[in-house]
């Protein structure tokens, strides 16, 4: 009996290898389809653990969660190289930012991510199961994109708790996914935030996926990231009228900065 269940086994596995080797969006379907899997299942497990430890939503479960989510990337065969994580050693909270290409992104956001730090992300995310429980037990700040007046009374509320609670904020300034290889104009938001709490901006760069990740071509092999959190930029003494001229420094700091880890010669300079 057993060794009729090991037999078929074995040959599923072996017709969906080639399967796999044959047909990219399958190997990109079940791929994909794993990595889902494996955020929603442990995410379960990751939760019971974090009531085991830490009885509720506190930033303390990032440690757990950070702990599994690294383990992930021996599944895909991804790796890291990291530069500059001395820039997170500042005094006290910061708003970090970094560049958003798809949901593999939290693999390199729990591979960097230092102590004491929340995300922030769409409220949508409550609505995905385990993931959902174990994004809102980590303490992660849901926001309504879609209503600005709500996001910025969220957002500023951040500002003044963050300071109290001594914890750093991660924003993913593009509001959304972008996988190509350039950067989406960056929201104002978490640099409101910076400037109200009077806290540095640390921004982090991870080079373009599109060597080995592109949904729209069905690629998704194995690859190597490279990520590099930049010096933070000073906020004290700044006010909002000056948010609109640090978003854009960010913006062009960290533009380049993807250019360059990403091997992609960087815009040339115009000639006026
Ligand atoms: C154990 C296994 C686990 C496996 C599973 C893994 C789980 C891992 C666990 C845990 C990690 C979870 C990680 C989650 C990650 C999710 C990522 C996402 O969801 S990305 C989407 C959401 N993020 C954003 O949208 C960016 C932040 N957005 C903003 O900051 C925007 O600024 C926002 C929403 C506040 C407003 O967006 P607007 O579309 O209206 O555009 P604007 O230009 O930024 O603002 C419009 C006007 O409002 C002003 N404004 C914006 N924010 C303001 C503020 N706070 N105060 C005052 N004025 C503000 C601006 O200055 C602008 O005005 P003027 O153009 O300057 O005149
Ligand atoms: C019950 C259905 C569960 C669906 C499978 C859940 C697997 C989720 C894998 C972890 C996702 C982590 C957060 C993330 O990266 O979400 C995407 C958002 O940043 C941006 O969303 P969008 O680009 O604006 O659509």
């Amino acid at each position: 009996m057993e060794l009729g269940w090991l037999l078929w086994g074995t040959a599923v596995l072996l017709l969906l290898h080639v399967l796999m080797e044959l047909s990219p969006s399958v190997n990109f379907a079940l791929r994909i389809g794993f990595y889902c899997v494996l955020c929603l299942v442990a995410s379960g497990l990751a939760a019971a653990a974090c009531l085991l430890v830490n009885g509720g939503r506190t930033v303390k479960n990032m440690r757990i969660i950070r702990a599994v989510v690294r383990t992930f990337k021996y599944f895909f065969g991804v790796r890291f190289e990291v530069k500059g994580l001395e820039n997170f050693k500042v005094e006290g909270p910061a708003i970090i930012v970094s560049n958003h290409q798809s949901i593999l992104d939290m693999m390199g956001l729990m591979e960097v991510l230092p102590d004491n730090c929340v995300q922030v992300g769409k409220k949508e995310l409550m609505y995905t199961g385990t993931v959902g429980l174990i994004t809102y037990l980590g303490g992660v700040i849901f926001i309504n994109r879609k209503s600005t007046s709500s996001a910025k009374m969220v957002m500023s509320e951040v500002a003044k708790t963050m300071v109290a609670e001594n914890v750093k904020v991660w924003v993913y300034p593009e509001g959304t996914r972008n996988c190509t290889g350039d950067l989406l104009p960056f929201k104002k938001g978490a640099f409101h935030i910076a400037v109200q709490a009077q806290v540095p901006v640390i921004p982090v760069v991870y080079s373009s996926f599109t060597t080995f990740y592109n949904p729209k071509t069905k690629l998704f092999t194995s690859g190597k990231i490279k990520v590099e959190i930049l010096p933070p930029i000073e906020t004290k003494g700044l006010t909002s009228d000056d948010v609109t001229d640090l978003t854009d420094r960010c913006f062009n700091t960290m533009r380049e900065t993807l250019f360059r880890l990403s091997g992609r010669p960087s815009e040339a300079k115009d000639s006026s």
